[in-house]
């Protein structure tokens, strides 16, 4: 023994942590560096191998390096774990052999692979953190998105609607005429455009007041909108004046609708007592567009008037 430890006296400043060990797993000597890593101030002699080195490496100990030593007698480059005496773990790499009186063990340290793995670590945990954020961002985005189709169809729906009856307006109306017309010439299935216009309203506001005549505006937007089926537009497009465009309805079907209408409106009571509305009806033809439809749906309603009002004229 005494010949060891003059050994370790000269060994300890090397820069690799030197363990003998005897066959029975009891440490004889050691150099200053391996006590420095293992945070001993004293002696480790007479301490267990399994002492300074981690949990997993006991077992390592017991599975690979003993026997290695015991058939080879020899260990090289092995990964190890040192326990320090604050419960750290210090990595190091193991070389061995097996010498006539015990097993001298040389470990180097693995400071540069340790500080690799942190690093890797921390690039992963950045990574990491960084497609979460990526995530998140785009949900954000997805809900900006969302509201934004959201205030769009508001923003739409508000722009095709009357404020006064919240029935559609004109620029509905138009464009369901224009659509419609589109669908008669690919099909040639039958569009009727029906306007609705209330007798002698002047008259209404006149006698009861403007609001009174607003209120039997929006009675008769309730009551149009209660009597639509599938297929059948209302809007209020003007003044007293509203459409109903009906699609697959031909002039017959029209002026059935019409007369629906006339006598619901008729039989109705409405803010101001009794209203009746004259209407004009006219099938949309091939050859023609929503201009001239408009005008011949229009000019009936005139007719409708000239003839007494409270009545449905179909244009021919
Ligand atoms: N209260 C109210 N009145 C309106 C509104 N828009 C138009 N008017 C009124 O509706 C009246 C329409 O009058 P006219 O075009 O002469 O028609 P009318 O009195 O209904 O007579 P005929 O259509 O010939 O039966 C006018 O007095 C307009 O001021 C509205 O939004 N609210």
């Amino acid at each position: 023994m005494t010949s060891v430890e003059s050994v370790v006296g000269d060994i300890d400043q090397l820069p690799a942590g030197i363990l003998y060990v005897d066959y029975s797993g009891v440490i004889v000597a050691s150099n200053q560096r391996f006590n420095e890593w293992v945070g001993s101030n004293h002696s480790l002699t007479g301490k267990h191998f399994n002492d300074v080195i981690s949990g997993a490496g006991r077992i390592f100990n017991l599975t690979h390096i003993q026997p290695a030593l015991q058939n080879t007698g020899h260990i090289e480059e092995m990964f190890l774990h040192l326990k320090s005496s604050n419960k750290e773990l210090f990595s190091v790499v193991l070389n061995a052999y097996r010498s006539d009186a015990c097993d001298v063990f040389v470990f180097l340290p693995m400071k540069k692979r340790q500080q690799f793995e942190s690093e890797l670590m921390a690039a992963r945990k950045e990574a990491e953190d960084a497609t979460l954020a990526a995530k998140e961002a785009f949900q954000h985005l997805e809900k900006v998105q969302a509201e934004l189709q959201d205030k769009n169809n508001q923003l739409e729906e508000l722009a095709s609607t009357d404020p006064l009856t919240g029935l559609h307006n004109r620029r509905y109306f138009q464009s369901t005429l224009d659509r419609e017309l589109v669908h008669l010439h690919e099909t040639n299935e039958p569009v009727s455009l029906v306007l609705i216009d209330i007798d002698h309203f002047k008259s209404i506001n006149d006698t009861h007041g403007h609001d009174m005549g607003d209120q039997t505006l929006e009675a008769l937007g309730e009551l149009l909108t209660a009597n639509m089926r599938q297929c059948e537009y209302v809007s209020r497009i003007g003044g007293e004046e509203f459409a109903v465009v009906l699609a697959q309805q031909n002039g017959e079907d029209a002026v059935q609708f019409a007369e629906r209408i006339r006598r619901i409106v008729e039989n109705a009571r409405f803010p101001t007592g009794h209203v009746t509305v004259s209407i004009g009806v006219a099938e949309a033809r091939v050859d023609e567009g929503v201009q001239g439809l408009y005008m011949r749906a229009d000019t009936a309603l005139y007719d409708a008037k000239d003839a007494g009002r409270n009545q449905v004229v179909l244009s021919q």
